[in-house]
This record gives C-alpha cells, sequence and structure tokens, in this order.
C-alpha cells in the first residue's frame, strides 16, 4: 500500500508546467570545495519532495540559492517562469515575500515582535489589512497548537515552540513554493505529525510545491519523491 496517498484524503495533484525548475546548478565553497555540479530538479504544484544527505554535504546551501538567498556558480533556478539570476536584490526580495514560505533551520523569528506580528509579516508586508493578517496569523498558530499565544515573544519559547511559530510564519501567505530546512528536526513525533500534515494540506489542496531537507522518515514519507544530495547531485531514492 502507497502509505503517502492515503495519508492526505483528497489528494489532488495538479499537472502543470515546472513550479520550480532548477538546471544545472553548481555551487563550490571556500576551500575550495565543490559541494554539487550539474544538478538538476523540477517540482510541480501539488508535489512535495524530501531532500536527505550527510550532514555538510550542501543541503541548506541548495535551499538557500533556490530561494535567492546565496548565488550558485552555474545553472538556473526558476521559479513559476522567473528566473532569479538576473533579478537584482529588489525584485528577489518581492518574489521571496509573495511567492515562497521558507523554513530556515535556525527559525529566525524576530525577538522585538509579537508572535502573531512575526507570522503576519509575510501578508503585511504585501497587503494593508491589518486585521486580516492578525486573523490569519492567529488561525495559523493555532494550526501548529500555539493558539492564543499570539501576544508572546520568542523569547518566552521554547525551541519546538518557535520552530512552530517559524512553520507558522512560513505557510501563512500561502506561498507557491514551500522550502523547509528540517522543520521538524526540534519536535516531538505527535507535534512534528501535526506540522507535517499542514505541509500536505499546503502541497496537495492548495497545489504548492514543496521541497523540504529532513533527516526524518516522518517526513521523508510523506513526500512524493525523496532524493538524496551527493556530489553527483540528487539522487532519486524511491519513485511514486
Ligand atoms: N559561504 C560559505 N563559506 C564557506 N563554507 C561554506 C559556505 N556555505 C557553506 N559552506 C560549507 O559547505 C558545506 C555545506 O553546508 P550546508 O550547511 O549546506 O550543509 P548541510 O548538508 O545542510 O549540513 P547539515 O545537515 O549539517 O545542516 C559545509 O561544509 C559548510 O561549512
Amino acid at each position: 500500500m502507497d502509505r503517502r496517498r492515503t495519508a492526505v484524503p483528497g489528494t489532488r495533484r495538479r499537472m502543470t508546467a515546472p513550479r520550480l525548475d532548477v538546471r544545472g546548478l553548481g555551487k563550490s565553497v571556500p576551500g575550495p570545495r565543490r559541494l554539487f555540479a550539474g544538478l538538476d530538479l523540477a517540482v510541480r504544484g501539488g508535489e512535495l519532495v524530501a531532500i536527505l544527505g550527510e550532514s555538510g554535504v550542501g543541503k541548506s546551501t541548495l535551499l538557500n540559492i533556490l530561494a535567492g538567498l546565496d548565488d550558485a556558480d552555474e545553472g538556473t533556478v526558476t521559479i513559476e517562469g522567473t528566473t532569479l539570476g538576473p533579478l537584482d536584490e529588489a525584485a528577489r526580495t518581492r518574489l521571496r515575500r509573495e511567492r515562497i514560505g521558507f523554513v530556515f533551520q535556525a527559525f529566525h523569528i524576530l525577538p522585538y515582535l509579537t508572535l502573531a506580528q512575526n507570522v503576519a509579516l509575510p501578508l503585511a508586508l504585501v497587503s494593508a489589512d491589518a486585521r486580516a493578517a492578525r486573523t490569519r496569523a492567529e488561525a495559523m498558530l493555532e494550526a501548529v497548537g500555539l493558539g492564543g499565544r499570539g501576544g508572546g515573544y520568542a523569547r518566552d519559547l521554547s525551541g519546538g515552540e518557535l520552530q512552530r511559530v517559524a512553520i507558522a510564519r512560513a505557510l501563512v501567505h500561502a506561498p507557491a513554493l514551500i522550502l523547509a530546512d528540517e522543520p521538524t528536526g526540534n519536535l516531538d513525533p505527535e507535534t512534528a505529525a501535526r506540522v507535517l500534515a499542514l505541509f500536505g494540506g499546503a502541497v496537495r489542496e492548495r497545489g504548492a510545491a514543496g521541497v523540504i531537507v529532513t533527516h526524518s522518515d516522518a517526513t521523508a514519507a510523506i513526500a512524493d519523491r525523496v532524493l538524496t544530495l551527493t556530489a553527483e547531485g540528487l539522487v532519486e531514492r524511491r519513485g511514486r
């Protein structure tokens, strides 16, 4: 039985052009050391891809490049038809705000904003309707098990709670592309299952494309494809 198909009832796959289209990506870091070369990846709307790989192999670097936060040495990253390479910083920032939800490994929850303000930030940056943003942020906090905690601050939260705030913020604006770096790393199995269901819903019900870097079998189990990053590029571990 294919558990991934039955895990999210009402699954709908949209066979459209790739949301994320990566071609011939290469990256070296000082050393010098080549992390990867000739890396190709296409992810469609409604598709969730898990990326595994040994520590230090370059998974976070790859996600940063996909989000336009780091530059590749060669190759292209195209998101919904827009290639990142030629974009200036302002255009990249706009594209990130409007179309990408990013869960960073280090969360990046802003300490001087309340939790609800942190979660509402992606909406506040693109819309003037502060009340709607606040309502949606509270609903997202509820969805990650932090209902009623929106008035608190990052300093009062555990690592796992911060991670859930980061996930709420990444999904609040219904992004076309979700990039997440170890999003369940600090969570107990029950809470991990809850946030994985949120990722599953965002991808399968709202048609986002998802790329999740993980070491977790539970995360890999909900993915449509599991790829392993090696120096030779992305190797398919299991087909659908
Ligand atoms: N700007 C940089 N300058 C120097 N080294 C870098 C830079 N960016 C990444 N690296 C190196 O590249 C390698 C890959 O790092 P990265 O964080 O992408 O790995 P990872 O696969 O995500 O590891 P982990 O699973 O431990 O988080 C590491 O050895 C890191 O030190």
